[in-house]
């Protein structure tokens, strides 16, 4: 008997083969919550908890065309982006996503993760890639999600507070995204881990605990993809970001360890229990 047609929403992003993040981070978290997970892959990387050892790049012709196939053919409501690798790739993506109806004021809403670098410092594009990013990417974006590695590298803001996220969160809309959410992972110093949303009014805080744990690689994933989940059932920006925040909080609280540094953090505290068979 077949079953009524989930929401969907597309990843495109790299493949980490320690599944921690990447693409393999989205589609665990669009299960999870409750979205068919579509993927363009832009990038291979040989990757564990020691860092980035090696990758290779998808061409540029062959990520447009994934998401044209999947757009055309399947319907999507959401759609984000991880690891874009390259200016090349950035380029064919933006001219894939203008054609599928993704984007800022298109009626599929485009969540620009705008990942830099591994959480080891491995850089994940080039100069080249930062500008296509800065100059294609945030003006068609819906939401941008950046941590604080990345508001410096977009904005020359080095962020040491929560008033700082604010006027980082300024700066960022005005290269053109509708939505920006500063993500305050990296604010070590403060008890709690407050996120920013900002819509160009209004300033939402996204509380919430800072837990003691040194596994949180996929962090940043599990947030970008839980919100681009919210949006593909159907919620408004603040509610989105609400539910994002609430699912890697969790994803952080259960994170476990695995290899010799930074674990992942975790997706099976929202699974349902075990099926009896
Ligand atoms: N130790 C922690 N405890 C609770 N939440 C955390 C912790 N570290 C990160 N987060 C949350 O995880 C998400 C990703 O944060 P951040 O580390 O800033 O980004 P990235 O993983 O991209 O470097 C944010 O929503 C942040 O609030
Ligand atoms: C292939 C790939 N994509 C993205 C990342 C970075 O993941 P992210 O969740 O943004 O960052 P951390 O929380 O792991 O710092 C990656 N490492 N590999």
């Amino acid at each position: 008997m077949s079953q009524a047609r989930p929401p969907a929403a597309l990843t495109i992003a790299g493949s980490d083969s320690g599944g921690a993040a990447g693409l393999q981070a989205d589609l665990r978290t669009f299960v999870t919550c409750g979205v068919h997970g579509l993927v363009a892959v832009t990038a291979v990387t040989v990757q564990n908890t020691l860092g980035v050892h090696d990758r290779t790049d998808i061409p540029a012709n062959i990520v447009a065309a994934q998401i044209e196939a999947v757009a055309d053919d399947m319907g999507l409501q959401a759609a984000k982006t991880g690891m874009l690798a390259s200016a090349e790739i950035i380029h064919a993506v933006a001219r894939a996503c203008d054609k599928a109806g993704i984007g800022r004021d298109a009626e599929v809403p485009f969540v620009v993760d705008p990942v830099a670098a591994s959480m080891h410092g491995h850089p994940l594009f080039d100069e080249a890639g930062l500008s296509a990013l800065r100059e294609e990417l945030l003006p068609r974006a819906t939401v941008v999600t950046p941590n604080l590695d990345e508001v410096r590298l977009l904005t020359g803001i080095d962020v040491t507070d929560r008033d700082r996220m604010r006027e980082a969160a300024v700066a960022l809309r005005d290269l053109g995204p509708r939505h920006v959410l500063v993500k305050s992972g990296h604010l070590v110093e403060d008890p709690e881990c407050v996120d920013v949303l900002y819509d160009g009014t209004t300033f939402t805080e996204l509380p919430g605990p800072r837990f003691a744990t040194p596994h949180t690689h996929g962090a940043g994933d599990a947030m970008a993809s839980a919100l681009t989940a919210g949006l593909a059932r159907g919620m408004e920006m603040a509610e989105a970001a609400k539910f994002g925040k609430w699912f890697v909080s969790n994803a952080v609280e259960h994170s476990y360890p695995m290899g010799a540094k930074v674990g992942p953090v975790s997706a099976f505290w929202r699974l349902a229990p075990e099926p009896s068979p």
